[in-house]
Formats: structure tokens, C-alpha cells, sequence
């Protein structure tokens, strides 16, 4: 029996939501769970003050995929301390279990998973493309579960059952929501506003996610066009937001994307054109392959292309991607876990 697991990783909202997940599972299961993360990026505001877990550790953890020379040594040499931080963590609490998410905050936590004896590695890897670090660490885990694999145990993404709850086949455009990933997308922003007259025109509503940095200026903006659009940073409503929406304009960050299908919500995804491997694009074109969404570049993004996709047969997509994605898919990667523990 498992008496303490590890889930590491984060930086951004796609991380956290799936170690969300993970330490969800866990808790209701009665299994005490320790979250490693960096006090670096968004891992802070998720888990500090989570009851549901044993303990909650933030280490001083920075990429090192973009760095060179001196700055890249640091990096590498700070998270060699942290691992050895985390073997004598893994020590105390007898650790045979960690579990990785992925993004930079794994680093430390997953190396030592991989230094200690009887210590078994799991890989969530959320994206079309891996990570970096997965890439390498990849190679030492037990399991490697991915949605866009298909020689992953389960192929489902972890989606809260928020989202399949409120979930409703989509008949006709009355509402769309702009969606810009856990931070807000500039470039979704800009655009809303350009074709947000012409919504207007044609009686259709408008939800849009921001991101902080951009909130005030994208809602004066809506002020200036005189359109009562329902504008908001961020919020923990994001279920509801969907299922009020007939369709929605969204980056293709895979916690986003698979919330989307989820939900039945046929959209239009505007990839990150920086995302490690251009991964976003990816995502979003799995999908597209499979004619359940439509798909374009940051650089080609047209207005004209926007309105002929508004005409499409989307009750049919949304019909169609009831069967893109189940329930349950961390119930039956926690079952694996397990049972390999055993073992
Ligand atoms: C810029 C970047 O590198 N983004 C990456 C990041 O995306 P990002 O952090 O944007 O993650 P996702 O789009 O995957 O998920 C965002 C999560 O935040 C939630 N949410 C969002 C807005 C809001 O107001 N409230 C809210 O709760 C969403 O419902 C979702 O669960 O991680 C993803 C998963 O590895 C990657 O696919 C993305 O490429």
C-alpha cells in the first residue's frame, strides 16, 4: 500500500490543472500526497494553502531550456542541489511514487524519482510534442500516460466533470468566448475586438477571458465599441463560461483544448506560435484531422476566413465531439499506479 506520493511539476495552468487532478484522486482515495513545485510561476497561488495535501513544497526553480553560457550553468547546478533536496526528502518520507506533470518545476523532483532506489516515475504529458524535460526523463518512468499517444494505457485527457456536466450539443451561434490559455493571449484580445463590431451586428453575444495584463484595456476597448460584452480576467467559472457559449475562439493549450471537447463546444483554435515544439499547433490539429474543429495560424489569422467558419454545420461538430473524450480518465490512471505498486 502507498503510504505518501509525490506529484511534481507546473509554471503554467495546463500543468497545474492535471496535478490538480492528481492530488484530487489521491486525497479522495485516502493517499497523503506531497506537491513539489517552483515558487517560480503560477505553482504558489494553486497549492499554498492546499488542505487537501501533507505538504506543499516551493522550490527556487528556472528553466534552463532558453539560457546559454554562465546563466545556464546556474540553472543546471541549482537544480543538482535541489534534487539532492529532494532525495533526502524522498528519504524521510519513504517516497516509491512521483508523479510529473511536467514544465520546469518537475526538474529537481524528477531527477531524484529516477536517483532513488524503488522509486517508481509517472509521466502526464499533456502536449502533441513533449517537453524537454520528458524527452529526457521519459526514458527511466514506469508509465507514460498521453492524450495524443496512442500507445498511452489511457487516452483521455483529465478533465474536470465540470465540464462534461454542463456540456450541451450546440445548435445555432448566440454566444461566443474568446479563451487566451491561463495568462490571456494579446492576439485573441486584438482580435475579438476587431470582429467584435460585427458579432454585434449580427445579435451574437460575447464572452472574452483577458489574462491580467490585458483586462483594462481590452474592457475599455469594449466601452469605446459601446458593446456589453462579458469581459474578466481570469476566473474559476470557466464550466459555466463554456456551456453559456455556442462556439468559442481559443489557444490550443491541451488542458483548454480537451475542457472544450468536453464540453461539446465546437471552436476555433489560434495556436501560441512560441510554444516548445510548436506544440500548440499540434494539439489543435489532432483535432483538426478528425474535422472537429477548425485551426489557424497566428500569422494567417483572417477576419473573412473567421465569418465563412461562423456559417459551418456546428451542430454536427458538437455532436461529434461527445465522442472525442470520456469521464474518469485520472480515476483509471490512478488505478494503473496502483496497481504497478504493487507489483
Ligand atoms: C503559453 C504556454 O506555454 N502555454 C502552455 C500551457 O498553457 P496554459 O497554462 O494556458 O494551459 P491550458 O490552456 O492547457 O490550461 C489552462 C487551464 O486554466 C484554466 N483557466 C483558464 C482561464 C481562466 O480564466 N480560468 C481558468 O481556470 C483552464 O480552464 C485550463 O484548465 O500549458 C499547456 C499544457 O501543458 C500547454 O499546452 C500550453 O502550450
Amino acid at each position: 500500500m502507498i503510504e505518501t506520493v509525490v506529484v511534481t511539476g507546473g509554471g503554467t495552468g495546463g500543468h497545474l490543472k492535471v496535478a490538480d487532478a492528481f492530488i484530487e484522486e489521491f486525497y479522495n482515495r485516502g493517499i497523503n500526497v506531497i506537491f513539489i513545485g517552483s515558487s517560480n510561476g503560477q505553482d504558489k497561488a494553486w497549492f499554498e494553502h492546499d488542505r487537501r495535501l501533507k505538504k506543499a513544497i516551493f522550490l527556487d526553480t528556472k528553466g534552463v531550456v532558453n539560457k546559454k553560457g554562465f546563466a545556464k550553468f546556474i540553472s543546471l547546478f541549482n537544480i543538482f542541489s535541489k534534487t539532492l533536496y529532494c532525495l533526502s526528502l524522498y528519504s524521510k518520507y519513504k517516497i516509491k511514487t512521483v508523479i510529473s506533470v511536467g514544465g520546469f518545476s518537475a526538474a529537481a523532483a524528477t531527477f531524484a524519482s529516477i536517483l532513488k532506489m524503488n522509486c517508481k516515475l509517472y509521466i502526464h504529458e499533456q502536449n502533441s510534442k513533449m517537453g524537454k524535460l520528458n524527452q529526457i526523463t521519459s526514458k527511466f518512468a514506469t508509465e507514460i500516460f498521453s492524450s495524443f499517444d496512442e500507445n498511452s494505457l489511457v487516452r483521455d485527457y483529465p478533465v474536470s466533470n465540470e465540464f462534461f456536466n454542463c456540456a450541451r450539443v450546440r445548435e445555432k451561434i448566440k454566444t461566443i468566448a474568446f479563451f487566451g490559455g491561463s495568462q490571456g493571449a494579446i492576439c485573441i484580445n486584438d482580435f475579438a475586438l476587431k470582429v467584435a463590431p460585427k458579432l454585434n451586428e449580427m445579435g451574437i453575444s460575447i464572452i472574452h477571458q483577458t489574462g491580467k495584463s490585458d483586462f483594462e484595456r481590452v474592457k475599455k476597448e469594449y466601452e469605446k465599441l459601446n458593446i456589453n460584452a462579458d469581459v474578466f480576467d481570469f476566473s474559476k467559472e470557466i464550466p459555466s463560461k463554456m456551456s453559456k457559449a455556442d462556439f468559442a475562439v481559443s489557444r490550443a493549450g491541451a488542458s483548454t483544448l480537451w475542457e472544450l471537447c468536453a464540453n461539446s463546444l465546437p471552436t476555433f483554435f489560434i495556436p501560441y506560435k512560441h510554444a516548445a515544439g510548436d506544440h500548440q499547433y499540434y494539439n489543435a490539429k489532432f483535432l483538426k484531422d478528425k474535422g472537429l474543429c477548425f485551426l489557424q495560424r497566428e500569422d494567417e489569422l483572417s477576419e473573412e476566413y473567421f465569418f465563412e467558419v461562423l456559417k459551418s454545420d456546428i451542430h454536427k461538430i458538437s455532436i461529434e465531439l461527445i465522442s472525442s473524450i470520456s469521464p474518469n480518465a485520472i480515476a483509471l490512471i490512478v488505478n494503473i499506479i496502483l496497481e504497478n505498486n504493487k507489483k
